[in-house]
Formats: C-alpha cells, sequence, structure tokens
C-alpha cells in the first residue's frame, strides 16, 4: 500500500497526451475541444431574472470570523476570506511565476512533463481521462520541492521559480492551518481532538500536514461557450486554497441556484472543503462541486494549494461528532489511498468509501444536486 503522496497514482497510471493545441494561435475551436451543450451547462445569471446568491466573503479580522466561516462551511462549502495575511506581493510574484511557466514554448514546457504514474510536472488536468473532450487550459503540479521540473524548464537559473513557490508553500500551509482550526473550532473540535495535528502528539505521527501547489493557466478561447477550462469537481483535500488573478472563470454549484460564478475580488482567496473535511466532518461540511470557465479574451491564471492530513494518516468522521444518532458515515482512509480511489471512481470516491452505500449504487457527486439546463 503507498504511502507518499508521489506514490498515489501508481496504481492507475494514465496516459494523458500532451499533444496541445498552440492556444495562442488557434483561431476555431478544434473539435476534440468541443464540449457537448449538457456538458457546459449554461451559467444561470446569464439567463435567469432571479438573483443569485454570493459565496460568502468573510474578513478574518472580524471577531465573528469562526461562527461564519463554519456557517460558510455548512450552506455553501467554500468562502471567500479578506485580511488573511498573505502579502499581496508574494501573490504578484506567484501570478508572475506561474506566467513565465506557461508562456515558455511547449517543449521546454514538456521537459518536466508529469508522467503516467507520477503526481509532479507539467500536463493536462488528471480528470481529465475521464472525459472524451480535451480541457482549455495546462497545468502544473507541484509536490514537495520543485527543483527537479525546474531545472528542467529553466536550466540556467531554476532557482528563482523555486524561491518564489518554497516561499508560497510556507505562507499557505500557515494560512491553511489557521483556517483548519477556525473551520473545526466552529464544530466545538480542537487540534488536541485529532492526534497529527496536536503539537504533542508523542512522535506517533508526523506532525507534517501534507500539500500540493497546482498553478493552473486558461488561455482566451475562440469559442468559450463550448469550451471547458476544468471540468466540475471536488477536491480530495481538506481544504483548498485558491488564488485567482483578476479573470473570472471560477463557479461552485450550488442547489436551488445551478453555477454560481465566484467573482476575483482584490486580495481575497477562495477557500474550498475538500473531501477529505467532508469525511472528518461526518458529511456536516460538504465537499463543493467546482469547475473553471473560459472567456474569449482574457489569459486566467489560478492557483491551488491542496492542503491535507500528513499522507499515511488514517482520516475517519470525528468522535465528537458521531454517536447513536450520528453513525460515522464513512470508513477511514489515508490521503494516498484515496487519491488512488479518485483516479479510479472520481466523482463517485466519495460514495465509494461511505459505509451505508446508497441503494441505487455509488453516487456520482453530480448527482445530488439540481441540475442546471
Ligand atoms: C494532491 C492532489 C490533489 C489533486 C491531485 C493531486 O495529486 C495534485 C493535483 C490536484 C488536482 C488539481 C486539479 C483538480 C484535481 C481533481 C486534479 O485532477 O488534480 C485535483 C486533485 C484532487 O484534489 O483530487
Ligand atoms: O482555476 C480554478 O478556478 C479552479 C482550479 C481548481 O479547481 C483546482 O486546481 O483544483
Ligand atoms: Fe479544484
Amino acid at each position: 500500500m503507498p504511502s507518499l503522496l508521489s506514490d498515489a497514482f501508481q496504481a492507475y497510471p494514465v496516459e494523458l497526451h500532451h499533444k496541445h493545441v498552440d492556444f495562442k494561435s488557434v483561431k476555431e475551436l478544434p473539435e476534440s475541444y468541443a464540449w457537448a451543450p449538457h456538458q457546459v451547462e449554461e451559467n444561470l445569471s446569464s439567463v435567469g431574472s432571479f438573483s443569485k446568491e454570493m459565496v460568502p466573503i468573510i474578513d478574518l479580522d472580524d471577531p465573528k470570523a469562526q461562527n461564519l466561516i463554519g456557517h460558510a462551511c455548512r450552506t455553501w462549502g467554500a468562502f471567500q476570506v479578506m485580511n488573511h495575511g498573505i502579502p499581496k506581493q508574494l501573490l504578484d510574484k506567484v501570478e508572475c511565476a506561474g506566467r513565465n511557466l506557461f508562456s515558455l514554448p511547449v517543449q521546454q514546457k514538456l521537459r518536466a512533463s508529469r508522467s503516467p504514474d507520477g503526481v509532479s510536472g507539467y500536463g493536462v488536468a488528471r480528470i481529465s481521462s475521464f472525459f472524451p473532450k480535451l480541457m482549455w487550459s495546462e497545468g502544473f503540479t507541484i509536490v514537495g520541492s520543485p527543483l527537479e521540473h525546474a531545472r528542467g524548464l529553466w536550466p540556467q537559473d531554476p532557482g528563482a521559480f523555486c524561491d518564489i513557490i518554497e516561499e508560497y508553500q510556507v505562507e499557505m500551509k500557515r494560512l491553511a492551518r489557521r483556517l483548519m482550526r477556525l473551520m473545526l473550532g466552529s464544530l466545538g473540535v480542537t487540534e488536541d481532538d485529532i492526534n497529527w495535528m496536536a503539537d504533542n502528539n508523542g512522535g506517533e505521527f508526523s506532525t507534517e500536514a501534507c500539500d500540493a501547489l497546482q498553478l493552473n493557466s486558461y488561455p482566451a478561447c475562440p469559442d468559450p461557450d463550448r469550451a471547458m477550462g476544468l471540468a466540475a469537481h471536488t477536491d480530495s483535500t481538506l481544504l483548498t486554497i485558491l488564488y485567482q488573478n483578476n479573470t473570472s472563470g471560477l463557479q461552485v454549484l450550488r442547489e436551488g441556484d445551478g453555477w454560481v460564478t465566484v467573482p476575483p475580488l482584490p486580495s481575497t482567496l477562495v477557500v474550498n472543503v475538500g473531501d477529505l473535511l467532508h469525511i472528518l466532518s461526518n458529511g456536516l461540511f460538504p465537499s463543493i462541486l467546482h469547475r473553471a470557465v473560459v472567456n474569449r479574451t482574457s489569459h486566467r491564471l489560478s492557483v491551488a494549494y491542496l492542503y491535507g492530513p500528513p499522507s499515511s494518516v488514517e482520516i475517519s468522521p470525528l468522535k465528537k461528532l458521531t454517536g447513536p444518532a450520528h453513525p460515522p458515515l464513512y470508513r477511514p482512509v489515508t490521503w494516498t489511498e484515496y487519491l488512488g480511489t479518485k483516479a479510479k471512481h472520481f466523482n463517485k470516491a466519495l460514495s465509494s468509501v461511505r459505509l451505508c452505500v446508497p441503494i441505487n449504487g455509488l453516487l456520482n457527486v453530480n448527482d445530488n444536486v439540481l441540475k442546471v439546463g
């Protein structure tokens, strides 16, 4: 049984081809990128006569932040945070590093390709293998040090990119831990209730949470209504912190509302509940289905910080949240194992680790919500 995050996909290698079109020179959407209308599902805000609610915006300096976060996690599974303490200059630097990377010639980027059974490197989203059409995006995943891949990309000076990424990883880990404390606090749970988070865990577990960084690039698209930037998915994480540049594209699916756009706001970060927090909270905090759409005029860039537990620690519903009236709904699972499950079942992964499986078999997270369009 693999225990490192980087080993998660050994049992499920995917041969994702890297024959990207040259996004910049394409004048018409190639058929291989043209999604069927029902897969793109229109964003109701452009059609509907009703106004939709917005993903909550929470100021971390607000004394009520913990309660507001708890409410947002229960009712949305996502929120935006301001006054989060990440310097604007660092966000600018990481955006610039991403732009530098994606603007390299394709041949150079391919020198840092993610291998079929690997987790780090350049390539199309791993979930692409579940769809008949290609996504209008490219990505670069970093687990641990980016040095090896950066050497392939910038043989003369890999250090500049690595310094920025490493600084970002440190700051994001600090923020993720703070957010975890607030989210759990709203449920009456403390770090001491979670062995791997507690400072004094007697050395039984590594206290080091695991994480990954995903840089996403969405070039301007000649036919955005038929294209998909990143298809609907939940993250496998405890939580994800997303920085998006000033171009909108992120949408979350909300029961009753359909796809709701999360507009980029200056110096604000988006926080998503992932599947492992869904499990840990015994479903009180649902993981959120989200996607990225593209547009005709602007290049969009996003940076997702994916935060999870130490890769071999088993995550199961917290004892404090379960009892005779609330039996545990999920079996214990490590992050590494869950990533493998996700690689096999994709959006049915969460129901595949459910203890009482729905009568009609594995439930796709998409089946759980009101369909739009
Ligand atoms: C730790 C991870 C979560 C992730 C798979 C990965 O190994 C690294 C990339 C992550 C990402 C980002 C885009 C969407 C997603 C579903 C994917 O294909 O790669 C997520 C994965 C996830 O959260 O399951
Ligand atoms: O680009 C976005 O807005 C979404 C990215 C995302 O969902 C991811 O990287 O997991
Ligand atoms: Fe995501």
